[in-house]
């Protein structure tokens, strides 16, 4: 399948006299496949928005190479951008304007028929509030307008950063079926989000970026499986709790107590589980598969998972070095820390 955004390589770093250096894009590499949903996810200041911005050619790269619809880029842009619709960061509209209007006047400014402003009201559910001002719009409806501008020119590729800040489980659900939707119709759509379970029922693929590097990416299911430990939930009654774990252990699983229940690891066929507790005499009560969902993989691979009494810095990009990941890439490229480290603490 052709690519329709590729990223190679891509650095970008940010300078500031209070600051000094942000390393904002340590290597990062992306590839968007046509006619896929894709996530793209990552931390608070991993470099999401420094990315999509330096696509669009809102920044400019240090180095790295990038490409839209295979053409080089920034220097195609002219050329694809009629390809394209983004809404990077919270655009902002006159306040004094309808929605209407303001869709109209970006419909000629962009040669688009007067027409299709109905349609893209009626696409984002905003139909019977276009003839109303902007400054009465909450935020979920100020993020549909966007969306809807975004949606004009009937773009091959959307990219969206953030696009369900600020919607209800309606307008969530309602921004899901519009992605689904596109696609569905052919188009490609890139879209970031911090909601995982929501990434998780839209996309087909996902790029997962921590410290300005690609540290996951792939089909959502191979990235969950990369991080699947064979793990089963196992209930037995309190009192045989103990002997289940020493009977498991023996047979070389590892084991840990998890509430009333034990998590089994390294276990290939679930019936082994079963077979060895029965032949010692302590009965199941349950047994079920721990299948990881992408918050727990998101958590694991960007080193995030909050521990009490710990305090996570929000910004991940530092001049100085990072602690080591431990955690294996899934179906990657290189992980970030051994490069990143040499490359930041010179
Ligand atoms: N204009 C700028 N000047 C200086 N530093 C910047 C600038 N823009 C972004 N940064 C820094 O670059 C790093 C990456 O920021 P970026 O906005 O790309 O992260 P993000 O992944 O989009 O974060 P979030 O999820 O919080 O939106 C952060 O450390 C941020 O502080």
């Amino acid at each position: 399948m052709a690519a329709v955004i590729e990223i190679e390589n891509l650095r970008k770093t940010y300078f500031s006299l209070l600051h000094g250096k942000r390393v904002a894009l340590n290597g990062f590499d992306m590839e968007v496949a046509a006619g896929q949903v894709h996530g793209f996810l990552g931390p608070n200041g991993s470099g999401k928005t420094t990315t999509l911005r330096t696509l669009l050619g809102l920044a400019r790269a240090d180095s790295g190479r990038m490409s839209l619809f295979g053409q080089p880029v920034p220097e195609a842009l002219p050329a694809v951008v009629g390809r394209l619709g983004a809404i990077v960061e919270s655009p902002q509209f006159f306040r004094n304007f309808t929605g209407r209007r303001t869709l109209a006047l970006l419909a000629r400014a962009g040669g688009v028929p007067d027409a299709r402003v109905d349609q893209v009201l009626e696409l984002v559910g905003m139909r019977d509030r276009g003839n109303e001002k902007v400054k009465t719009y909450s935020l979920g409806m100020k993020q549909r307008l966007a969306v809807a501008s975004a949606l004009l020119k009937s773009p091959e590729l959307l990219i969206l950063d953030e696009p369900a800040n600020g919607l209800d489980p309606a307008g969530i659900r309602e921004m899901r079926d519009l992605v689904r939707g596109l696609a569905a119709a052919g188009a490609t759509v890139l879209v970031s989000s911090h909601l995982l379970d929501e990434i998780e029922q839209i996309c087909d693929s996902v790029t997962i970026i921590s410290r300005g590097r690609r540290v996951a990416a792939g089909p959502v299911a191979d990235v969950l499986a990369s991080q699947d430990k064979g793990e089963h939930l196992v209930r037995v009654r309190d009192d045989d709790r103990d002997r289940a774990g020493e009977l498991l252990r023996a047979a070389g699983l590892t084991v840990a107590t998890r509430d009333d229940r034990l998590v089994v690891g390294g276990v290939d066929d679930a019936a082994r589980i079963s077979e060895l507790l029965g032949t010692g005499g302590v009965w199941l009560s349950e047994l079920s598969p721990l299948t990881p969902d992408l918050e727990s993989v998101f958590l694991t691979i960007t080193g995030t998972t909050p521990e009490a009494g710990s305090y996570r810095p929000v910004d991940e990009s530092r001049d100085e070095p990072w602690p080591a990941l431990t955690t294996p890439t899934a179906t990657t490229g290189p992980a970030a820390p051994a490069a990143a480290n040499e490359e930041l603490s010179q």
